[in-house]
């Protein structure tokens, strides 16, 4: 009533005109900021809303429906650039990421404290520094301070599968609770149970969910931020509350528990992450209080890529039987009947290798990447590109691409295999599917040593097949991604049974062997 009262008083017709003025004067500002230049090509955009139906269900396959080497919509103003094609996205984000290494502050990623993390900080010298830190530990020169402790997870895993066959999904999850939270915080975990397993698994599903794009509408109307979490439809303010608490919660449990053994059968020891950042005290000092916590924090995140990668992996697996025999045929030329694989037959084991490579194209665990943002207005091929404008790389179209991949949805890793050696002209998936420019993911290598030593391993000694019904007959499973920024094999797809090869007498010793272990 009282706004109507306002639009009767003298105050309506100055206030109406003050609207006009202010309206015409962004619209002089606005052409003049496209100084005669279109916006990249997009679906139709409707007054004031934009784009209304932005896909909100594995929205990496209507993007590349739309055939688009880009994609631009906006959504109530907030541009969105979707790039398609491993060109556009190699122009842009990787030779001119001075523009476009920003991230988005939409209000989700910010009520869920996600902002307060590497992996979503703005573009800014905090960045620079907590990268830098991270990068000291993670770059390929470290890496030979874990390779034992990732060598020792996987005969661990070897153990769980042995005693368990058919929980290789709950073993995945543990192998990599484990390798992580050993070289990030010293910390030995007795299985997946932990209590630290449940609260890393807590802390993920809150980024799995807050950045895909169009999933709340609050990042396009922010004011809804302060609608309080009990008005009917703001439950995502309750939802947004437990995240953050579990992203906090990420933050100090593992540092508190840091260096603590939980099992007699402790892993072989390495200098934690946290203890050479405490004793590095000169460099540590530079750094912004909280930093030090935080950026292992990712290290512990960044995990869930590789078991989701690694659960995708023992899918394919289990529905290729062929490609277990290639590989297995391989590993025993190479590795032979008396030992298990080790990270140092990497370069012989080709094969192996392109399963690794087949996974990750196959089966992208981040379809959309992390979107990226552009810090100020800028032309990409002749189009206006506004500041602010997010940039999303629809890696899983890259990865899936038919004229680059025949037949992309098989799982044939001799795609990557030319005259018994893998092919530099075949389009890498590692240049993919860890991301792109400044922000590329500064956990690939390690990751991609997990990935290699574990697939080796467990195909060294078992095979991998569907479970079986009451009958006996194999359940049939096929290959799914789950909806979410972090896609995984949904878990009634993880159905899979080992059985352990035989044969080989030393093989058989090696198992023996671990066998021994699994009953202690
Ligand atoms: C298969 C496993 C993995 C995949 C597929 C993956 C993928 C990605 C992708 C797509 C990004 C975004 C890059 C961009 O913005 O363009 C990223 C960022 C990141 N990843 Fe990974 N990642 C994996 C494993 C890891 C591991 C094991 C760690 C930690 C040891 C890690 C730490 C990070 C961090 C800290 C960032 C944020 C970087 C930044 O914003 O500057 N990731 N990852």
């Amino acid at each position: 009533m009282a706004y109507f009262h306002f639009l009767r008083s003298d105050l309506a017709v100055p206030f109406l005109g003050c609207l006009i003025v202010i309206y015409f004067r962004s619209l002089l500002a606005w052409k003049a900021r496209l100084r005669g230049r279109r916006l990249p090509p997009g679906p139709t955009l409707l007054p004031v809303v934009g784009y209304f139906d932005v896909p909100k269900v594995r929205p990496w396959f209507t993007f590349n429906d739309m055939r688009g080497k880009y994609v631009y919509y906006r959504r109530f103003g907030q541009h969105n650039l979707i790039l398609g094609s491993p060109a556009t996205i190699i122009e842009y984000l990787e030779k001119r990421p001075a523009n476009t290494s920003d991230r988005v502050l939409s209000p989700s990623i910010v009520s869920s404290a996600l902002s307060e993390t590497l992996g979503f900080m703005p573009y800014a010298a905090e960045w620079k520094d907590c990268r830098r830190a991270f990068w000291q530990h993670f770059h390929p020169g470290a890496l030979s301070a874990y390779k034992h402790v990732q060598v020792a997870v996987a005969r661990r895993f070897l153990v769980k599968v042995l005693k368990t066959p058919t929980g290789i999904e709950k073993h995945v999850r543990f192998t990599f609770a484990a390798t992580i939270l050993k070289v990030a915080y010293g910390i030995d975990i007795e299985d997946e149970n932990a209590e630290i397993v449940h609260v890393i698994e807590k802390a993920i599903e809150g980024p799995s969910q807050t950045i895909v794009p169009g999933k709340f509408l609050v990042d396009y109307v922010p004011l809804l931020r302060y609608v309080p979490g009990w008005v009917p439809g703001a439950g995502f303010q309750a939802q947004f509350a437990e995240w953050r608490d579990a992203s906090r919660t990420l933050k100090d449990v593992p540092y508190a528990q840091r260096n603590t053994a939980f099992t007699d059968n402790v892993l072989p020891y390495c200098v934690p992450i946290v203890d050479a950042l405490l004793s590095a005290k000169s460099d540590v000092e530079e750094y912004p209080s909280g930093i030090r916590k935080d950026e292992l924090v990712k290290t512990v995140a960044g995990a869930a890529y590789t078991y989701s990668t690694l659960q995708a992996a023992f899918l394919a697996l289990s529905l290729n039987p062929d490609v277990q025999k290639k590989a297995q045929a391989e590993l025993s030329t190479v590795v032979g009947p008396n030992r298990l694989p080790d990270l140092d037959d990497r370069d012989a084991l080709v094969y192996v290798n392109a399963i690794v490579k087949e996974t990750l194209r196959w089966f992208n665990v981040a379809p959309l990447g992390i979107s990226h943002r552009t810090m100020e207005d800028d032309e990409f091929r002749g189009y206006f590109i506004p500041a602010g404008t997010i940039i999303t790389p629809n890696i899983w179209a890259c990865m899936h691409d038919p004229d680059e991949y025949k037949d992309p949805d098989e799982f044939r890793p001799e795609r990557f295999i030319r005259d018994g050696k893998l092919d530099p002209n075949v389009r890498d998936p590692l240049a993919f599917a860890f991301g792109f420019g400044r922000r590329i993911c500064p956990g690939r290598y390690f990751a991609d040593a997990a990935l290699f030593i574990n697939i080796a391993s467990v195909l060294h000694v078992f095979d991998i097949g569907p479970l079986l019904d009451e009958n006996g007959d194999p359940i049939r499973v096929k290959m799914e991604m789950s909806n979410g920024f972090l896609s995984c094999v949904p878990r009634r797809s993880a159905l899979h049974n080992s059985t352990a090869l035989g044969g080989s007498s030393s093989v058989d010793i090696e198992l023996a062997k671990l066998k021994l272990r699994a009953e202690r």
